[in-house]
């Protein structure tokens, strides 16, 4: 299946990225530059601004001020919702279907489909209607397509909000898979604790601001901005 990439991946610098809709500023003017092979957690509260500054990122969203820019060719690039959107076809199928849009050869699609079902502990649910599946199998079936892409950055907004704990040590477990093989992450959440077992480094924003960027212990032990304590203590409420 895939042949996963050693290239370094190309660095992502954002230079003073806003965004402004109808006049509010949604997004201050933010600077950063993600580099290396890194984990990555967007943390804040709600209406921060972490899954617009994640969209930017990925280029889902063009800022009003400021530029997206990646040093080097583009890398492929995947992205997982917090509800993902599935055909409605079987499991197996939404994945050949994205293995025929990038014109993998027809006789090689259902092997690699499978085996990425395989890979995610879905492969007795191939024949399953997509939409049928309970939201961790769903989001697990997300992260088999986001594979087959074979990113070098994969991007994931709030990927286990919806999720008990089982399916979220999964999704976790699925997120590091794809670390080790090489891939970027950068990933929004609302959990503390998520962000203790996952993050390298972690951005944190409050208010539509970059507050922090700083490396996943120092944010824990010695944050910067009295915004990031507050929300660390659990005092900063969304
Ligand atoms: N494309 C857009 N157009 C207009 N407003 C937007 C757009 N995207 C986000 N917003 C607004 O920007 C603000 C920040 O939204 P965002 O979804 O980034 O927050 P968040 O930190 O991810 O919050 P949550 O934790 O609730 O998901 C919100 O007020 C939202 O309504």
């Amino acid at each position: 299946m895939n042949v996963h990439h050693t290239p370094p991946v190309a660095a992502l610098e954002l230079d003073s990225v806003g965004f402004i809709h109808r006049g509010h500023t949604l997004l201050k003017p933010t600077s950063l530059r993600l580099t290396g092979c890194q984990r990555t957690l967007i943390m804040g509260p709600n209406g921060a601004g972490k899954s617009l500054l994640m969209r930017l990122a990925h280029g889902l969203l063009t800022p009003t001020s400021g530029t997206v820019r990646w040093q080097g060719a583009p890398p492929a690039q995947a992205m997982v919702f917090q509800r993902p959107v599935l055909l409605r076809r079987s499991a197996l199928d939404n994945l050949t279907y994205v293995l025929a849009i990038h014109k993998t050869a027809r006789q090689r699609r259902k092997a690699q489909a499978m085996s990425a079902l395989e890979k995610f502990g879905l492969a007795h649910l191939a024949k399953r209607p997509a939409r049928v599946l309970s939201g961790g199998e769903q989001q697990r079936l997300a992260l088999a397509r986001a594979w087959l892409l074979n990113p070098q950055v994969l991007f994931l907004d709030e990927p286990t909000s919806a999720l008990d704990p089982a399916a979220i040590k999964a999704v976790e477990d699925a997120v590091l898979e794809f670390h080790h093989s090489g891939t970027r992450i950068v990933m929004t959440t609302h959990d503390l604790h998520q962000a203790r077992r996952l993050a390298n480094d972690v951005l944190f924003l409050h208010n539509g601001e970059l507050l922090e960027h700083t490396p996943v212990d120092e944010f824990f032990t010695t944050p910067s901005s009295p915004e990031a304590g507050a929300f660390i203590r659990g005092e900063l409420v969304w």
